[in-house]
């Protein structure tokens, strides 16, 4: 099987890797890199296959992950060897408060990847483009590979938000977790992977190390390294879940959508 693993940045590239290079027959053999059109991908080396698993860092937010995401699938269709599971990977806020808590240094992988502010501002409060009648605002990852993930990784599961704007705000982030009940992290980048993933019928999973809680911004409080030390291993899990759970084990009933 083929996974495309998008990051936004280097570094989280860079973890991601570290992680499935150690999971690996090969231990910390150097990735082997190559080029598709505006980007560079990682492959942990030498490739145990079946499973390859490619790492693109595409850059920030949803639009340039889904061009990357969209670039590299494109591509690999082309060439013949089209991937099957596409991840959006790296750090992000977790939600905390009565009855969640998505700590500092803890992993959230996607029962929802929802598209957070994606709709319009009206008198009676935000409506989303699924509720204007154009657009989806969610996609939902086989929950067998959901499951399998998360157990592997000691990962919690929710809904993970994709918003333009970090949130600042204690007000910002009670109004999210009250349009969307299940949120447990947010980041910039995971509705953008999915719906390039869509375009090309494969399914997204999105996988979140939190480097932060949502809410009132206070820089100080990142941890940005015990962050990706977290993706390093929720890539190594990957893996792992990835080898216990290959494509066949995901129930056609309970197969990717959106809705
Ligand atoms: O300046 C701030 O206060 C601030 C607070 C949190 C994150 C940022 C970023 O610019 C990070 C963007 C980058 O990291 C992911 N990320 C990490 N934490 C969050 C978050 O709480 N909300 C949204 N995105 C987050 C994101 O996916 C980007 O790739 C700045």
């Amino acid at each position: 099987m083929r996974v495309l693993v998008v990051t936004a940045v280097d570094a989280e590239r860079d973890a991601f890797v570290r992680g499935a290079s150690a999971a690996g027959p090969a231990g910390t053999v150097e990735p082997v890199e190559f080029a598709v059109p505006g980007f560079v991908l990682r492959r942990p080396a030498p490739v145990p296959e079946p499973l390859v698993i490619d790492v693109l860092a595409a850059g920030v937010g949803p639009a340039a992950a889904a061009a990357g995401a969209a670039t590299a699938l494109t591509a690999a269709a082309l060439s013949g060897s089209p991937y099957g599971l596409v991840v959006s990977a790296g750090i992000g806020g977790g939600f905390t408060g009565p009855g969640r808590g998505a700590a500092v240094g803890s992993v959230v992988v996607s029962d929802a990847i929802v598209a957070a502010d994606l709709g319009a501002e009206t008198p009676a409060g935000f409506v989303s483009v699924t509720d204007l009648g154009f657009g989806t605002v969610e996609h939902r990852p086989p929950a067998a590979l959901v499951r399998a993930v998360a157990e592997a990784a000691g990962a919690q599961r929710g809904d993970v938000l994709t918003v333009s704007t970090v949130t600042g705000t204690a007000e910002r982030a009670a109004a999210l977790v009250a349009a969307r009940p299940a949120a447990l992290a947010e980041a910039m980048e995971g509705f953008g992977v999915a719906e390039a993933a869509a375009v090309h019928g494969v399914p997204a999973l999105e996988i979140r190390a939190v480097s932060n809680p949502v809410g009132p911004r206070d820089r100080a409080a990142w941890r940005i390294g015990d962050a990706l030390q977290a993706l390093s291993g929720a890539s190594a899990a990957l893996r792992e879940a990835l080898r216990a759970a290959p494509p066949e084990t995901w129930s056609t009933s309970e197969t990717w959508s959106t809705s």
